[in-house]
């Protein structure tokens, strides 16, 4: 075996070039300030949608907030790019209410809502037939009276969006043409998906009006919006009600605050955050979500959210439970991809994905499978969002059988019919210890689906067995060892 880990070496050798283009890219961005494109209001189908993530943000950020930031609002959008139905939960939600003896209400059915007609139209013409989980809960919270503030957290895909669009909806007083809405997104393309729910939600109302607060929708200077509801990215969301006093703050009635887990990840979001909170009067609803609720995102939240009801709803677990996980030993790349062939002569497998820890790997790995005749996807850093969702959509369709991909593109992916799981890499933090989570994340599966699964790591160094001893004592379950040129016992493992 040998004794170093080239892979470590190609990382660090990797992001050292990244960070480098990164740095080129944001000067390259700063020169090119926008030279003031005018669109107004309804800038939905004018807007470039498909903006690179990077190029997001209000201001520039120190750029470790940005990566961070980045990649947690790249790996929201996909999430909801890809998704195409709503995430059940086998869990109860837990509420924490500010109030203790007021009575707790849940609804079972929309119409116990009493929703404007027109508003329940257009939540049965997105397909919902009944409360998700937490919108059980949350909706009749939020809907309440006097209004109620509200901080909710549950995992991405349990219907935190279409709760608070519906809330907003039902909350605009159609006589008053001027703000009365305000929701802060992260990022300009969350800020854009948020938005196209409100309008397909909002579609039979057609007196509710919609304002992008965005860059690049730019408005005459001392202009008032008429529009009922507003919905951008911190910044301009700031310069909107201050500078350039398009909005009154003081007539704002709900302030909805999202994503605030990938908010928080660059402190400039967080500060302008707590400054708008900070002009709204204090009968506004204030209503904040999150897919996840660290220290951090709960510090923030107690900022912006007085005197709060608090609704959250445990993720479903993933569990090693089904899987069987082996590791072959090898001794380079080529031996890897030798033993990777073998296990593919010897078993059929409707679905593989393949994790490897740089991207060059990945492209080289997925160029050499192709010539050997796979159809396979490669997911690949440099892409922007929308194409890896398309990757992952047409890896979904069964339009290939083998996604090739680096961690960081695929966490958050969950494709129910992977039936094996190769690390050709073992999953590695930065420091070069194991990541079990991430381990845990790529082959684990949720108890719920309970399909077995196969994984079959690749050690390729001593570096690489101690990490793969630390993985298995860390979830204390034994991974056996694989003799990939003998192909009975390849078989064997596969039934
Ligand atoms: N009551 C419902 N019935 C059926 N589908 C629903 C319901 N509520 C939401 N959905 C759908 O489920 C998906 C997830 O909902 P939504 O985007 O609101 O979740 P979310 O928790 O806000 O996720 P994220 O944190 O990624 O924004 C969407 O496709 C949405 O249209």
């Amino acid at each position: 075996m040998a004794t170093d880990s080239w892979a470590l070496a190609v990382d660090l050798q990797e992001s050292a070039a990244e960070s480098l283009s990164n740095l080129k890219l944001k000067e390259e961005t700063s020169n090119a300030e926008p030279k003031e494109a005018t669109v107004k209001h309804d800038p939905s189908d004018k807007l470039d949608k498909t903006a690179k993530l990077d190029k997001s943000g209000d201001n520039l950020e120190v750029k470790q907030d940005d990566d961070d930031k980045e990649d947690k609002a790249a790996q929201s959008l996909l999430n909801k790019l890809i998704r195409s139905n709503l995430v059940q939960s086998t869990h109860q939600v837990e509420v924490l209410q500010r109030d203790p003896n007021s009575p707790l209400y849940s609804v079972k059915s929309f119409e116990e809502l009493h929703l404007k007609k027109d508003l329940l139209q257009g939540v049965y013409g997105m397909g919902f037939n009944r409360p998700s989980k937490i919108q059980e809960t949350a909706l009749p919270m939020m809907l309440a009276e006097p209004p109620q503030n509200l901080i909710a957290q549950s995992q991405s895909g349990t219907g935190k969006t279409a709760a608070f669009v519906l809330a907003m909806l039902s909350r605009v007083d159609l006589s008053q043409r001027h703000p009365q809405c305000l929701c802060l997104s992260p990022t300009y393309e969350l800020a854009l998906q948020t938005g196209q729910v409100i309008e397909q939600m909002g579609k039979y109302c057609p007196d509710i009006k919609l304002a992008y607060a965005v860059r690049g929708n730019r408005l005459e200077k001392g202009q008032k919006i008429s529009e009922q509801i507003v919905i951008g990215t911190p910044g301009t969301v700031m310069d909107w009600c201050t500078k350039l006093r398009f909005i009154d703050t003081k007539k704002i009635k709900v302030f909805v605050l999202d994503e605030a887990d990938v908010m928080i990840a660059t402190q400039g979001h967080q500060d302008q955050s707590i400054r708008i909170q900070r002009m709204l009067p204090k009968d506004c609803q204030m209503l904040l979500f999150s897919a996840t609720f660290e220290e951090s995102v709960w510090k923030f939240a107690q900022k912006v959210v007085p005197e709060p009801n608090i609704i959250k709803l445990r993720r479903e677990e993933e569990t090693l439970d089904t899987i069987k996980q082996y590791y072959v030993l090898c001794d380079n790349k080529e031996e890897k991809y030798h033993a990777l062939c073998n296990i593919y002569g010897a078993i059929t497998i409707a679905q593989a994905m393949i994790f490897c820890h740089t991207r060059k790997t990945a492209g080289w790995l997925a160029a050499e499978l192709s010539k050997e005749g796979h159809q396979v996807a490669l997911l690949s850093g440099e892409m922007m969002v929308e194409q890896r969702a398309a990757v992952i959509q047409r890896f979904r369709d069964g339009k290939e059988k083998v996604l090739v991909t680096t961690n960081v593109c695929a966490r958050g992916i969950d494709v129910e019919q992977v039936s094996v799981v190769i690390n050709f890499d073992l999953p590695v933090d930065k420091d070069g210890n194991p990541d079990c989570e991430t381990y845990l994340h790529r082959i684990g599966r949720t108890g719920r689906f309970g399909k077995r699964g196969l994984a079959i790591n690749m050690v390729d160094s001593k570096y690489s067995m101690n990490i793969l001893n630390r993985i298995q004592d860390h979830f204390n379950k034994r991974i056996e060892k694989l003799d990939t040129d003998d192909l009975d016992e390849i078989e064997r493992i596969a039934n």
